[in-house]
C-alpha cells in the first residue's frame, strides 16, 4: 500500500488530500501539520495517520508539501537530511516555482530523488483545514513543472486538467494572472478607505463590481508577502506597465476620445469573454459559520430559517468545549445569499455567527 505524507493541511494540503482519497481510497495518507491542525484533519478524515514529525517522510513513497513558500524552502533542506526512500517522488505546491525548482535541484539531483514541482491553478480568500474542499481543483489547471506519470496517478482524483509549463514561464504568467491581481484588490481596498475619510459612503455604497474586485483582498498577507518576495521582478515589472495603461487611458479621459475609451472597454469585454476562466475552477463557496450549543434540534431550527436558499455544503465541525457543541459550517454559492443567511440567523437566534 502506498504511503503518502503531506506536508501542510491547510487549504491546499487538506484539499489534495480529500481528492487523493477520492481515487486512491487504500492509500495510506498521513499529514504533518501544527498538532491542532492535525488533529481538526484527523477528526475530518482528510487524514489516516498524524505524522509526529519530519521523520515520517523516510517511510513516505511520495511526499507533498503544501506549506508558505518560505517554508516549503525550509523543508526541502530538512528533507534533504534524511534518509528517504530510493526513488521517493517529492512534489509541492507553491505559488511560484522558480525558488523551488532551484533549490530542490540543488539538494536532490546528486540523491536518487525524483522532485517535480507543481501548482493547482486553484484555491480561494480562505486558509487552513477547515477551508479544505475535495471539489476545489475541479476543472481547474495543476501546472507541473516536467512530466510525471506517478504524480498524475496520485492526483487524478482532483478532476484537475494537468499542464506542463517551465518554472520561469510559470512565474511569468502567475505574476499576471495570479499574484499582481492580488496587488490590485488590496490596493483597491486600501485606495477606498483613504477615500472613505473625505467620503464616508464608501464604506457602504460598494456593490457587485467593487466586491467582486475585492474579493482576493481577503487572503492571507503571510501568504501573499512570501509570493511578493519570491516574482519580485514579474510583479515590478506588471505593476510599472499597468501604470502606463492608467496613464494612457487619464489621456482619452481628459480628451474625451469618446471613440478611444469605448474601444478601450470593447476590448476588454472581448477579451474577457474569450478566457478560460469562465471553465476554471468551481465558483468559490461562500461559507458562514454559526456557534451551536449542545441542544437537540438546533441544526433544524437553524436550517428551517434558510429553507428558500441554495445551500451547497453543510458541515458541522466538532469542538470540545463545553459551552457548545461546535460550529455549523454553511456553504453558499453567492455572497449575498451569506449575507442575507447572516442577518437572518442573527435577527432570529443568539447564536454568535461569523463568515
Ligand atoms: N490559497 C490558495 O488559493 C492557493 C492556491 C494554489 C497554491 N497555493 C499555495 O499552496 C501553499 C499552501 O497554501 P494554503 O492556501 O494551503 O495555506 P494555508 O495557510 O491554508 O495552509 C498552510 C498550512 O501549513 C501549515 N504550516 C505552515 N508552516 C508549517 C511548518 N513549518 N510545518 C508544518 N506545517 C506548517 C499551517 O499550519 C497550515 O495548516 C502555498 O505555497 C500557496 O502559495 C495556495
Ligand atoms: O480563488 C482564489 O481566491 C485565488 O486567489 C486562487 C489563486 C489565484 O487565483 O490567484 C491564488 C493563489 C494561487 O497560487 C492560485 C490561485
Amino acid at each position: 500500500m502506498k504511503k503518502i505524507l503531506i506536508i501542510g493541511l491547510g487549504l491546499i494540503g487538506g484539499s489534495i488530500a480529500l481528492g487523493i482519497k477520492r481515487a486512491h481510497p487504500h492509500y495510506e495518507i498521513w499529514g504533518y501539520d501544527r498538532p491542532e491542525v492535525q488533529t481538526i484533519a484527523l477528526e475530518q478524515t482528510i487524514i489516516d495517520h498524524a505524522a509526529p514529525n519530519l521523520c515520517s517522510a523516510e517511510q513516505a513513497d511520495i511526499i507533498l508539501i503544501a506549506l508558505p513558500l518560505e517554508a516549503t524552502l525550509e523543508t526541502l533542506r530538512e528533507l534533504a537530511e534524511l534518509e528517504l526512500k530510493e526513488q521517493v517522488l517529492i512534489t509541492d505546491t507553491g505559488s511560484t516555482k522558480q525558488s523551488i525548482i532551484q533549490l530542490a535541484q540543488e539538494l536532490f539531483e546528486s540523491k536518487k530523488i525524483i522532485f517535480v514541482g507543481g501548482h493547482p491553478m486553484a484555491g480561494s480568500h480562505k486558509s487552513g483545514v477547515r477551508a479544505a474542499d475535495v471539489h476545489l481543483f475541479e476543472n481547474a489547471y495543476y501546472v507541473l513543472t516536467e512530466e510525471n506519470v506517478a504524480l498524475r496517478d496520485l492526483l487524478k482524483g482532483l478532476g484537475a486538467k494537468f499542464i506542463i509549463v517551465n518554472p520561469k514561464e510559470h512565474d511569468q504568467v502567475t505574476g499576471q494572472v495570479s499574484h499582481f491581481p492580488h496587488v490590485l484588490a488590496s490596493s483597491l481596498v486600501l485606495q477606498a478607505e483613504e477615500y472613505a475619510v473625505t467620503h464616508p459612503l464608501v464604506r457602504q455604497l460598494g456593490a457587485g463590481g467593487f466586491r467582486d474586485m475585492t474579493r482576493i483582498a481577503e487572503a492571507d498577507s503571510t501568504m501573499w508577502t512570501g509570493i511578493l518576495l519570491s516574482n519580485p521582478d514579474v510583479i515590478i515589472e506588471r505593476i510599472e506597465t499597468f501604470k502606463e495603461q492608467l496613464d494612457a487611458l487619464s489621456v482619452k479621459i481628459k480628451a474625451q476620445d469618446e471613440k478611444g475609451l469605448k474601444h478601450f472597454f470593447d476590448e476588454g469585454k472581448s477579451i474577457r469573454q474569450n478566457m478560460e476562466i469562465h471553465r476554471g475552477a468551481i465558483p468559490n463557496f461562500y461559507d458562514l459559520f454559526v456557534a451551536i450549543p449542545d441542544e437537540k434540534g438546533v441544526v433544524l431550527r437553524i436550517l428551517a430559517l434558510l429553507q428558500d436558499f441554495s445551500i451547497t455544503n453543510i458541515k458541522i465541525n466538532e469542538e470540545n468545549r463545553e459551552d457548545t457543541h461546535g460550529q455549523l459550517q454553511i456553504s453558499f454559492k453567492t455572497e449575498t445569499d451569506l449575507e442575507r443567511a447572516y442577518q437572518i440567523i442573527q435577527l432570529a437566534t443568539d447564536f454568535e455567527v461569523r463568515a
